[in-house]
Formats: C-alpha cells, structure tokens, sequence
C-alpha cells in the first residue's frame, strides 16, 4: 500500500514534522498532495495535511496506521502551497501546521459538514431531460451521480462516497467543471446559499402568442408573462423581486409553471458582501509618459511568464493604481491570475470599487470585515475559478489560484503586512517567495518604499530579493504636489498660543470653510503618553546606546530602554533648556473634535477613529459622507491618511507630527515620513490646488523637513546612514526572541541562560560579536531585559533582541537554542516566542 507523509494538527513541537500513514485502497484516488485528512493520533483522530505521497510495497510496516478519511473532495491546499507552508517554517521559526491552517479560511477549520450540490453548468441547473444531449459522452456513473445529488438536493461527502466507492476520479473531474459543487453547511446569517430565479421556458414570441389566452380569471398571469416579455434581455431575475414589484402570489406563478410558460429555477448564490451594489464600470485610461514607460516594463515581464520583482516608486496621486489595473488586465488575458494586496485599514470601498469597477464579479475581496461565511465563499469562488483577481489584506496572499501570475502589494511599506500571532509572516516577503515558485512577477508600490525594499532595489545585494527599480515623480493628472508648511509648535507657545491650532491652521481652516472646501485634519495617536517631552524646547530624552527614545514608567518614575535596558529617573525640568513645561503628551481625537466645535462653530466634522469605526459598514458610511460633501472636516487617527482620493480636499493638517517619532522603535524617523507623505498626498489631488499644515515640536526633524519637500531621496540617504552607523535593518537583520513565565525569578533565570547559550553557540561558529568588528557572518545579542510590557496576563515578560548578518543561519539557532531550553527545563509554563524580522519592538 502507499504511504501519505501527514503533517497532523496536534499542537506540540515533538510533532512538528510528517508522520507516515498508509493510503487504504478505497481512498487511494482521492489522497493528493494538499489532501486534508482524519487521521488517528495516539488514542484520538485529529485532522492533517498530505505534504507527500510515497508508493511502494509499505504493506508490512507493523504499526503503520492508516488515513481514516479524507475531509474535501477536492485538496484545500495545492502542493505549491504546501511548499511554501515548508518555507514560513522556516523563515518564521513557526510549526509546519501553523503555516498551512494559516492559508485556509476559517470554515475550514471548524467542524462544518461538507455538501455536494449540483453546479451551474452553463449558468443554469441542467434540466432533467436535458442531461442526456448535455452530456453525449457520459458514462453511465457520471450519470449515475448526477442524478443521486439531483434527488437528494445535498448529499454530504459520506453519503456520495458510500454510494459511489469507485467515483473518486469521476467526482472530482465533474467538481472541477462545475457540474458539482462543493459547500459547507456554515449558518450565516449574512446570506442564504440558493435563490429561485424565474426565466421564460419558451421563445419571445411564443410566448406574445399565449398572451391572448389568458381569461379574466388569469389576468394575473398574463400580468406576469407580459413583465418577462419585457424584461427578456436581462432574465433570468430573482423570483423574490419579480414578486414584490408586481404583487403577485406563488399561486400565480406556478399556475404559469404548470402551462409551461416559465421556468423556475434554484441557483446557488454566493454569499457576496458587495452584491446589489453598483461599481460604475471603468475603462483603462491612456497612460501618461511616466506611466507607459513602467507598464510596458513590467508587461514585458508578466507576457513572458517569467519570475520578477519590480519596486515601483511613485508619488501620491501618480496613478500606481492604474498600473496595477492594466498589468492585471495583461495577465489575466493570458488566462493567468491575479493578487492585489493592500493593508486592511486601506481597503476601503473606494479601493474595492476601482477594481471590482474594472473586473466585475471576476473579483474576490477578503477580510477581516467579512463574516465567516462571506470569506468562505470569496475563497471557494477563487478556488473554482469563478475569480480572476483577488483583492484582499494580508491573508490573500494564500489565494488557492492555480495559475497564477502576478502579485501586487500596495503599500508595500505598510507594517500591516507582518502578522503580529503565530506564524508571524511577512506578507510582502511570502509574495516574493510564491511568486518565485510559480514563475509570477511581483509589483511592490508605495510613494515611501520601505527602507528594506528600496536598499535592496539600489544594492541589488538583499538577502530577501532584488528588485527592479521603477519610479514616477509627477502626478498623473499633471498637477502640482502640494506646498507644506511646517509650524513650529514651540514658537505658538512662546508667543502665548496655548491652543492645539496654530495660527497658521486656524486660518487655513477658516479659508476652507468660506471657499467650501474640504479638509482632512490627522492627529497621529501612536505613540501618545509613552514619552515625556519639553513643550518649551522640543527635547525628548533618547537612549544613549540606542538611539531610541525612552520609555516613562510611572510606577517607579523612572525613563527606561527597551532595547538595551538602560534606565535614568525622569527629569522634573527640561535638562536641554530648564523649562518646567516637560511633561506627558497626549491628546485624543474627541478632544480635539471638541476644540473644533468651540472655534469654528457650525463647522461639520466627521470624527473617525477605532471608536466610531467598529460597526460593519461604518467606515464606509463616514466616508461617503465625506464625499457627498456632508461635512467640512475629516478628523482622524491614521485611517484618514491612506488610499483616499477626493477632489474637493484642499487642506491637510497634522495636529502634531513628532508623536510616533518618539516612539522606542528604530523604524520611528521612517514611520514618521511614511504618514506624513501619505496624508499630505490626501491633498489637491484634482483641479483645486491643495496646502499642507504641519504642526511640530521638532521642526529641525530630518524626517519633517524632507517629508515638507516630498523628498524621498534625501530621507533615504540620511535614514540609511543612521542605520548603518547604529547596524539596523537594512544594515542587519533582527529577531526578536519573547520568553514569559509566571514566576519571575524563574524568567530572569531562563532568559539569562537563553542568552547565555545563544551567545556560547554562536562564539564557537565564530559568528558572536559586536557587528561593528566582524565584516561579514555577525551575530550580535542585546539584553535580555523586560519587555516594553512587562506582564501580560499573569505573565512576566523579558526579551532579546539579536540581531545579525550575512549568509549564517541565525533563525535556526534562535530557534534550537529555545527548544533545547524548553526541553531541558521541563517547565510546562515557560514560552519561548521567536519573531523574525519583527516590525514591533514595543
Ligand atoms: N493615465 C491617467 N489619465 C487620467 N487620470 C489618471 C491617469 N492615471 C491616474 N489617473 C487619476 O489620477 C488620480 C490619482 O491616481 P491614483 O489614485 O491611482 O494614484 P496613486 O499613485 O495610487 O496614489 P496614492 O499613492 O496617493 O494612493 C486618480 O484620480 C486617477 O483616476
Ligand atoms: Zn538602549
């Protein structure tokens, strides 16, 4: 017999690896690499993953179990996906099952039971006396089969399997032509699996002819069939709407059934959370010159069919999005598919409107906004191939195309891209990898590429990928970018202005509100009330090691380091200019829509936050009332400086643009420039000409200056060199290494020896040392020291921060230090979590 290798769903370590069961014959044709199974485990059946077959006389192996079920008619996972679940585990140090569940939707990992239904063929239920001319060439099983799920409306994978042992090979091929269809038995309230629709049973004008048949009694009837006379070029329609516009019982409608007039038909619908909706179709629009130079580069790439990553570098409003929608168009014309990333709080209805505008209901959307049930069906209609394109946030990274052949990741600098739980990916990093696998090209986009991305598109030297560098500077719409005026929040307190607003936007704002214009105001909350900070002077007390600011602890009032764990009391006046006005910083959103409403009285305001966006469909409200002009301010946290493109938006303002620069994160300079050129490009996108305010404590900031003359490559030159000299990424790699334990004298005893034997290990590769001295294999370990939250849920915490460079193999030491410490110890309460390339140090 032949023997399946199954990664099985059992969360220790010791079974992170495949385990050998025997493929009983009867359910040889249906085990395929990607194949999810029920398989015996110790005293209890647990599900896994095929992640290779072996044939062979396997027979008499004593003690070999066999795969006990097979759970979908059709694999979940393709072997593509099965190797790159092998590489996140890895990349991340993550476990193997870890990787594959992550590529599922979550109905599939409940307990749902899976029905067959009959498909769509030709885009309706094929009749019964219709089935023979429809399938000439059927054997009698196919046949035999269609007729049983006919009869019995669902049957469950059991019942089809009971009754057809030997069908495997049939079943499948009728499910990949859609003549079966596959579902789970999900309750979801947001939709309903089958709609009656009703459909002319005979001609036009046959059916003219039986108009004058109908009697008084009938008129009904004839009402009926006239309405689908006339709507015949749009039919079949749903029964429900056909009878509530004309106000007509099911009486009438069978009676008509019965003459044979009409048809009533049961199709399956997907759960489709954008149906009804109306996106106004949308056709590709001539390229400028800087467009077409980087479409016909990249479509050079995606008509070869070949593997490239292009970094595309252009600035707010150069129509990166039309680049995307032509090179999918491109692709998809060469029967290959499409995925469109783009971070969650970016995919907004506009984002999904310009795409499903483009490519109708050959679109798929997934995330987290979606219910279960709706994200089952996104996934199905992508594995059915009724999808071309997939736009979705991080997870639609693992959309099960066959064939796919572009990967788009806008925003590529998002952070939102990494996930922060287990298996801590990169999405952008897990495109490049799938995409190399399977011959596709990879478009990177952003106005502020990631310092990563774009070192490794100018050294072409990266560990990750090189890619190819493609930049547009203007505007698509041949405007100008707009003019940003940076205040210095210092000199308004000097001057007696105590207010949030600075002279400067307190004007600007009530220029809007005379023009009619519209504003988006930004209060950057990240950050807030982690620092202290001199309002005189500006000053922020910094690591002298780190270079990162400190963090307040107000339990022992003291500022300390979360990298290296240095720590100083908190000054009581300012020790840069002896100010007495160094304190917290911190303002909400509320707070500020308040101060709004007392100086600009009937000024409208739409206030978004977490607070008001958590309703399904909010985000979208507010935001079309935006658009419709209903109010003259958009207050918000980051979720207004992303993807937004309004015509009548001619001020951006920034209440205070150093709070996430102050944040203990290296990355702080960069995520600073990041927002303040996305929000500022919110501006003057259309005909009007747009004004930036931004208000600032550190004005001298190298990242407020060059973020005030869209200069990104001056940020970059100057970023890179502070990276460098301080050897962070891209300059080395880190991995953040978490141990937590309730006790804490045991933690600060385990993560000393953690460090300890990490150190010991790498002196004796010859890696360990400072990455200043050692040119090319480094390893270097800061703490291991609390972490920024030192207890979460009854659970001490302490950290180490390695950090490392070349080609050495650092991720697998990390993670064969923790297990050879997890083993050692014995203590069911101590956890070692491991994250690679971390984007949060906090
Ligand atoms: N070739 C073109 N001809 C006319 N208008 C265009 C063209 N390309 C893009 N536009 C328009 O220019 C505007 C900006 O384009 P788009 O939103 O795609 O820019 P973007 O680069 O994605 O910007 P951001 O990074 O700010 O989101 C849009 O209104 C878009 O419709
Ligand atoms: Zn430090």
């Amino acid at each position: 017999m032949d023997i399946a290798k199954v990664i099985v769903d059992v969360p220790v370590r010791s079974t992170d690896r495949p385990f050998d069961y025997l493929i009983p014959e009867s359910l040889k044709l249906w085990i395929e690499v990607g194949s999810r199974v029920a398989v015996p485990f110790g005293h209890r059946t647990v599900q896994g993953f095929v992640v290779s077959l072996e044939s062979g006389d396997h027979g008499t192996i004593p003690g070999l179990k066999a795969i006990q079920e097979v759970l979908d008619l059709l694999p979940p996972l393709s072997p593509e996906l099965v190797e790159l679940g092998d590489w996140m585990s890895q990349r991340y140090a993550c476990r193997r099952i870890s990787a594959l569940q992550a590529m599922l939707p979550t109905a599939l990992k409940g307990k749902a039971e899976r029905l067959i239904s009959l498909g769509e063929v030709e885009g309706t239920i094929a009749p019964e006396d219709e089935l023979f001319p429809m399938f000439p060439n059927s054997d009698p099983e196919e046949l035999g089969i269609t007729d049983f799920v006919r009869r019995n409306g669902e049957v469950s994978m059991k019942q089809l399997t009971r009754n057809f042992p030997e069908a495997a090979e049939t079943v499948k091929f009728m499910l990949r032509r859609g003549v079966l269809v596959e579902s789970q038995s999900i309750k979801d309230k947001m939709g309903k699996k089958k709609l009656k629709t009703v459909e002319l049973a005979i001609d036009v004008a046959s059916a003219r002819e039986m108009l004058g048949s109908f009697s008084g009694r009938s008129a009904r009837q004839k009402e009926l069939l006239t309405f689908l006379i006339e709507m015949e070029a749009i039919l079949p329609l749903p029964l429900k709407e056909v009878l509530a516009v004309l106000q007509i019982s099911a009486g009438t409608v069978k009676a008509l059934e019965e003459k044979g007039c009409i048809e009533i038909n049961e199709v399956e619908v997907y759960r489709d959370p954008y149906r009804g909706r109306d996106f106004k179709p949308s056709l590709p629009l001539p390229l400028t010159v800087e467009q077409e130079a980087v479409y016909a580069r990249i479509a050079r790439t995606v008509d070869e069919q070949s593997h490239e990553v292009f970094l595309l570098h252009g600035v707010t409003g150069s129509g990166k999005t039309e680049i995307y929608l032509q090179c999918i168009q491109r692709c998809v014309n060469q029967g290959r598919q499409a995925v469109v990333l783009v971070p969650e709080i970016a995919l907004t209805p506009q984002m999904v409107e310009r795409f499903k505008g483009r490519f109708g209901s050959g679109v798929a959307v997934m995330h987290s906004r979606l219910s279960v049930g709706e994200r089952y069906d996104e996934w199905r209609k992508i594995r059915e191939g009724k999808a071309m394109v997939a736009v979705g946030a991080r997870s639609a990274v693992f959309a099960p195309f066959a064939n796919l052949g572009l990967i788009i990741v806008d925003e590529e600098h998002e952070s939102s891209y990494k996930q922060e739980e287990n298996p801590k990916y990169h999405a952008r990093d897990v495109a490049v990898r799938r995409a190399e696998q399977g011959g596709a090209a990879v478009i990177l986009g952003s106005a502020t590429p990631s310092l990563e991305s774009y070192h490794a598109a100018r050294a072409q030297s990266d560990i990750h990928f090189s890619p190819v560098l493609l930049e547009m500077p203007s505007r698509a719409l041949g405007n100008e970018l707009p003019k940003v005026h940076v205040v210095d929040m210092r000199d308004e307190l000097k001057e007696g202005n105590r207010s949030m607003f600075s002279r400067r936007l307190h004007a600007a704002l009530l220029e809007r509100l005379e023009r009619k214009e519209q504003t988006v105001l930004l209060l950057n909350r990240r950050g807030f009330s982690t620092f202290v900070m001199c309002r005189s002077c500006g000053f922020v007390a910094g690591c002298p090691e780190c270079d990162i600011s400190l963090t307040y602890h107000s339990r022992s009032d003291n500022l300390r380091c979360h990298y290296c764990g240095h720590a100083e009391p908190a000054p009581k006046v300012c020790p840069e200019c002896g100010s007495e006005h160094i304190r917290f910083f911190g303002t909400g959103t509320q707070r500020v829509e308040e101060e709004l409403g007392k100086l600009f009285p009937g000024m409208r305001v739409i206030r978004m936050d977490v607070d008001t966006t958590t309703e399904k469909g909010s985000h979208e409200k507010l935001l079309n009332l935006f658009r419709d002009k209903k109010a003259d301010v958009l207050l918000g946290t980051q979720m207004v400086a992303k993807g937004l493109d309004f015509p009548d938006v001619t001020l951006v303002g920034v209440i205070t643009a150093d709070s996430a620069l102050n944040l203990p994160d290296f990355r702080a300079a960069e995520k600073t420039f990041q927002l303040l050129t996305q929000v500022a490009g919110r501006a003057g996108r259309h005909q009007l000409p747009g004004e930036v305010v931004v208000q600032s404590y550190t004005p001298e900031h190298y990242s407020i200056i060059h973020a005030s003359t869209h200069d990104y490559n001056s940020f970059v030159r100057e970023e890179l060199q502070h990276r460098k000299g301080l050897h962070y990424p891209p300059y080395c790699r880190l991995i953040l290494v978490t141990l937590s334990h309730e006790q804490l004298p045991v933690l600060l005893r385990m993560a000393e020896n953690y460090a300890l034997n990490i150190q010991g290990k790498a002196r004796q590769l010859r890696w360990y040392g400072s990455l200043d001295k050692l040119s090319t294999d480094a390893l270097d370990l800061l703490g291991p020291v609390a972490s920024p939250m030192p207890r979460l849920k009854g659970r001490y915490r302490f950290q180490c921060i390695i950090k490392w460079r070349g080609s050495i193999d650092a991720i697998g030491l990390a993670r064969e230090v923790a297990e050879a410490l997890e083993d050692s110890v014995r203590d069911k309460d101590l956890q070692i979590s491991i994250d690679v390339d971390p984007q949060m140090l906090m």
